[in-house]
């Protein structure tokens, strides 16, 4: 996922423009739109050279951009009051185009949707409403977006109003009109994993529902999204002076941040494993990222994908994460089963020595409630599955493509103990070799698509590399 990368000055790869973005072969042309729309031109100079420049750090400038990048390139007529969070169109694409990939990609089987179109939820939507209206006129995606402020359900309403051609694949829900004391909110408020940041659990507690009681029962979604409010305090919000994209405390700032908003997402997804495919949100800080990827995985989550946006001065990530058991990759008759598999880690800092990658590989397995041994003088950790495991993987995962008989019949011959080794070899200073070895062939399944996700794990860890 993801298209040629250019090199940062620390070795690690800078996330790029998605390649399926509209403007990834060629920026937005100022000069051509001022032309086109009178309104757009005092917002645009010529430098003598005759590079004509907008100046993003006025929002009114930002606002007129938005407005005619979605109605000359999308047909979407759009419009926000002043002072509301301003999208950007070719940033807001990128995480839609993910999105896209994340469904098109064989990790995880498509659920049954009945009308064949796919259906995203997205939280928070805004008063901008850009991801509905993108998804929508970029991909004829239809979707429900909720939103909890006045203004914001106001406008994305008449956003969508705005656009006949949209209205039908566009509902706008308020998540404040559900019910605090429903049954169903009682079900989820029960926090994942143990002591992972307790603080911002109990915060994410009090906050309106995200999920669970806005999503109807019977309803099933491909994927939700969320552009998070990010900041604890509206003084944090108010740090990148060099643009100015808007946005009130309602919209930038909630109890506990990201962090704890994106908590209650992974919580709401326990009780709603079965009504999406794929659970998605964008975090806005590393750190926070590594510690929601492990949420994700202490909730039971079977498969966790991250990404890298490209996104002006400011890094922002993208956080994927399923229950639906991996997809079968091997033990089809005619495809023979991989025992081995490798990966290079290139352009290490010093930090990330062999020794500090194997102990992250331990950690990889142990948040993925695995029991493995390390050994520090092979540079190895042996990864074991419980008997429950490994029956689970067989007869419910995608480890084997046959019968229930033949299933039994596979799980009696199956030899317990380790499953798979995992080793890491330095091959020059800066360059390791992490390699994984299939013990148990009877779980290739299951070791194609973990040693797949450790490589994501530690690339993101060790490399700032899309994954
Ligand atoms: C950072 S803004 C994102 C707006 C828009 N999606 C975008 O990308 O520009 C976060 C939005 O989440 C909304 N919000 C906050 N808590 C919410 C909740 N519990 N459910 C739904 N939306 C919520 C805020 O009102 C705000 O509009």
């Amino acid at each position: 996922m993801g298209g040629g990368r250019k090199r940062r000055r620390d070795g690690s790869e800078a996330p790029s423009i998605h390649p399926r973005n509209r403007y990834a072969a060629a920026a937005p042309d100022f000069a051509a739109l001022a032309e086109l729309y009178p309104s757009f031109r005092p917002f645009v100079s010529v430098s003598e050279r005759g590079r004509a420049s907008v100046d993003f750090t006025d929002f009114s400038a930002t606002r007129e951009l938005t407005r005619v990048l979605l109605l000359h390139d999308h047909g979407v007529n759009w419009w926000i009051p002043d002072g509301q969070l301003c999208p950007t169109v070719p940033n807001r694409s990128n995480y839609i185009h993910w999105i896209e990939d994340l469904l098109s990609s064989n990790l995880i089987p498509p659920i049954s949707s009945s009308s064949g179109r796919v259906r995203g939820f997205d939280i928070g939507t805004g008063a901008n409403c850009i991801y509905p209206l993108l998804g929508a006129s970029l991909l004829g995606w239809s979707f429900v977006g909720s939103d909890v402020t006045d203004v914001a359900l106001e406008w994305a309403k008449k956003n969508v109003e705005n656009n006949p051609h949209l209205t039908e694949l566009i509902e706008i829900r308020n998540a404040n009109a559900v019910s605090l004391s429903s049954e169903s909110e009682a079900i989820v408020r029960e926090p994942i994993g143990e002591n992972v940041l307790e603080p911002a659990e109990d915060v994410a507690m009090q906050k309106p529902p995200v999920l669970v009681g806005v999503v109807k029962e019977s309803e099933s979604f491909d994927f939700c999204m969320c552009n998070p409010p990010f900041f604890e305090s509206i003084e944090e919000a108010g740090l990148n002076r060099k643009t100015s994209c808007g946005g009130t405390a309602e919209e930038m700032v909630c109890p506990g941040g990201e962090l704890a908003f994106v908590t209650h997402i992974i919580e709401d997804s326990v009780s709603l494993k079965n009504s999406f495919r794929w659970f998605t949100s964008m975090v806005g800080r590393k750190a926070n990222l590594k510690l929601l990827m492990s949420k994700a995985r202490k909730a039971g989550a079977s498969v966790v994908k991250t990404t890298e946006f490209v996104q002006g001065q400011t890094a922002r990530w993208g956080l994927a994460w399923s229950f639906i058991a991996p997809r079968n990759k091997v033990l089809r008759s005619s495809t023979p089963a991989k025992n081995h598999y490798s990966f290079m880690l290139q352009g290490l800092r010093r930090e990330h020595s062999a020794f500090q990658v194997l102990k992250s590989t331990e950690a990889f397995f142990l948040a993925s409630k695995l029991s493995c041994k390390i050994d520090t003088l092979s540079f190895s950790v042996d990864v074991t599955l419980s008997d429950e495991q490994t029956e689970a993987a067989i007869l419910h995962g995608d480890d084997y493509a046959g019968s229930l008989e033949e299933s039994s019949a596979k799980l009696q011959s199956v030899v317990k103990g380790v499953s798979f080794r995992i080793t890491v070899f330095e091959q020059i200073p800066g360059t390791l070799l992490i390699k994984g070895s299939l013990l148990n062939k009877a779980l290739s399944g299951t070791f194609s698509s973990l040693f797949s996700e450790l490589e994501d794990t530690l690339r993101m860890e060790c490399l700032s590399k899309t994954l």
